[in-house]
C-alpha cells in the first residue's frame, strides 16, 4: 500500500512545496487594501506580462475570478452572458453570476471537445427587442474541465473573439487550466488568450499554489475588477504571503505540466488494459482521464470507496464514470500503483469480497459532476 494517499481527485489537492512555504514565510508584505502589497504588486506585474495583458489582479479563487470578470463586463441590468451548458461558470459556481450579479445566462451546448458551435454562439446573440435581455459577453473555458480537460485551439478562440468584436461583445476565458492548454497545444499563453478581454487563471490547480487565481485584462477592466473584488469581500491585507507562493508555483511548476500530461496518457493506456473499463487514451490531451465502468452493478462511488481502502483517492464524474486528475505531486510509480489498485478493486467487488449491499446503493454520492 502506498505510504501516502495517491490523490487523483483533482489538481486542486496539491500541498505547497517547501520552496513555497519558505517564500511565504519570507514574503515582504503590506496592507493590500490600504495601499499595495509589494509582493502582490510584483507578482501581478509578472502575471500581466506573462499573459500579454495590461494588468493582473490576485483574487482568492477561480470562482471569484470568473464572477468578478462576468460582473465587470455585464455591469448593466438585464445583461446576458453566453456560456457553455457544461461550463464551470454555469454548473459549479452556484449560479453566482445570476444570484449575485443579476446576469442572465444564455447557454449553448458544449461539444465533447469543449467548444460551442460558432453558428450557435451567433444565433444566441440577442437582437435588440423590448422583450429580450441584452447580450454583453461570451465565456469560453480552456482547458474544459467537464469535457475531459480538452484544449480550445487558438484558431477557435480567435474566431469567437472576432464574433464578439463584430457584435460589440466582450470575451472572457475561464482559464483555470490555461497553462495546461498552452503547454499541450505548444502555443504561448499570451498568444492563446490574445482575443480575450479578460482571463481568470488558477494558480491553485496544476501550478500547485496553495491558494488563488489572477484575472488579467485592460487597466480599465482591472480598475473595475478591484472595486468588485472589495465588494465581494475579496480585498486582502498582507496578501503577499499568498502571492509569494504563487510566484514560486509559476516559476517551479509550469515546466512540469507536460510531464503531468505524459503521466495522464500513461494512466489512460494502463486503464485501457483493464477489461471492466472503457477509456479512450487518444482523447487525453492534458492532465485529466475520464473512464466508464462497464458493469452496471458497480457504481463509480462503489469503486471510489474500494480504491480509498487502497489509499487511492478519486471522484465520480457521473453515474457511470470516474475522473482521475494528474498533478505534479503524482509520480510515475503512483500511476502504476493506482492501476494495480483499480484492478484489485474490481476483483474484490466482483468476487463479492466487498458486499455491494453494504455500500452505497449505487447512487453516485460524491460526484462533483451533475
Ligand atoms: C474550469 C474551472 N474553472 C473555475 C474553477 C474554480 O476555481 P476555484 O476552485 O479556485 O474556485 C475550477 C475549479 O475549481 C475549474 O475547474
Ligand atoms: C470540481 C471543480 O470545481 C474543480 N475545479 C475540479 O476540477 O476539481
Amino acid at each position: 500500500m502506498a505510504s501516502k494517499a495517491v490523490d487523483l481527485r483533482s489538481d486542486t489537492v496539491t500541498k505547497p512545496s517547501e520552496a513555497m512555504r519558505a517564500a511565504m514565510a519570507a514574503a515582504d508584505v503590506d496592507d493590500d487594501v490600504v495601499g499595495v502589497d509589494p509582493t502582490a504588486h510584483r507578482f501581478q506585474s509578472e502575471m500581466a506580462a506573462l499573459m500579454g495583458k495590461e494588468v493582473a489582479l490576485f483574487v482568492p479563487s477561480g470562482t471569484m475570478g470568473n464572477l468578478i470578470s462576468v460582473l465587470v463586463h455585464c455591469d448593466v441590468r438585464g445583461s446576458e452572458a453566453i456560456l457553455g451548458d457544461n461550463s464551470h461558470i454555469h454548473v459549479y459556481e452556484n449560479g453566482g453570476i445570476s444570484t449575485i450579479g443579476g446576469v442572465h445566462p444564455k447557454t449553448v451546448p458544449n461539444n465533447p471537445d469543449g467548444t460551442m458551435d460558432v453558428d450557435r454562439i451567433v444565433a444566441a446573440i440577442r437582437h435588440p427587442d423590448l422583450h429580450y435581455p441584452t447580450t454583453r459577453l461570451i465565456c469560453l473555458e480552456n482547458t474544459h474541465g467537464n469535457c475531459g480537460g480538452k484544449c480550445l485551439s487558438v484558431e477557435y478562440i480567435d474566431k469567437v473573439g472576432e464574433i464578439a468584436k463584430a457584435h460589440g461583445l466582450k470575451l472572457h476565458i475561464d482559464g483555470a487550466r490555461i497553462f495546461n492548454a498552452s503547454v499541450a497545444l505548444g502555443v504561448p499563453v499570451d498568444r492563446l488568450v490574445k482575443a480575450a478581454d479578460s482571463v481568470s487563471v488558477c494558480l491553485s490547480k496544476g501550478l500547485g499554489a496553495p491558494v488563488g487565481s489572477v484575472i488579467v485584462g485592460s487597466k480599465d477592466f482591472i480598475d473595475k475588477a478591484r472595486i468588485l473584488r472589495k465588494t465581494l469581500g475579496g480585498g486582502m491585507r498582507q496578501v503577499g504571503v499568498l502571492c509569494a507562493a504563487a510566484h514560486v508555483a509559476v516559476r517551479d511548476t509550469l515546466g512540469k505540466l507536460a510531464d503531468d500530461h505524459r503521466k495522464a496518457k500513461a494512466l489512460a493506456e494502463g486503464l485501457k488494459k483493464i477489461k471492466h473499463i472503457t477509456v479512450d487514451p487518444a482523447s487525453v490531451e492534458t492532465n485529466m482521464v475520464f473512464f466508464d465502468i462497464i458493469d452496471p452493478r458497480i457504481s463509480p462511488d462503489n469503486l471510489c470507496q474500494v480504491l480509498e481502502q487502497h489509499n487511492v483517492l478519486a471522484m465520480p464524474a457521473s453515474s457511470t464514470s470516474i475522473r482521475f486528475v494528474i498533478h505534479y505531486q503524482i509520480s510515475d510509480s503512483d500511476v502504476q500503483y493506482a492501476l494495480t489498485c483499480v484492478e484489485k478493486a474490481f476483483e474484490e467487488l466482483l468476487k463479492g469480497g466487498i458486499n455491494l449491499d453494504q455500500m452505497t446503493n449505487g447512487a453516485t454520492k460524491s460526484s462533483y459532476g451533475h
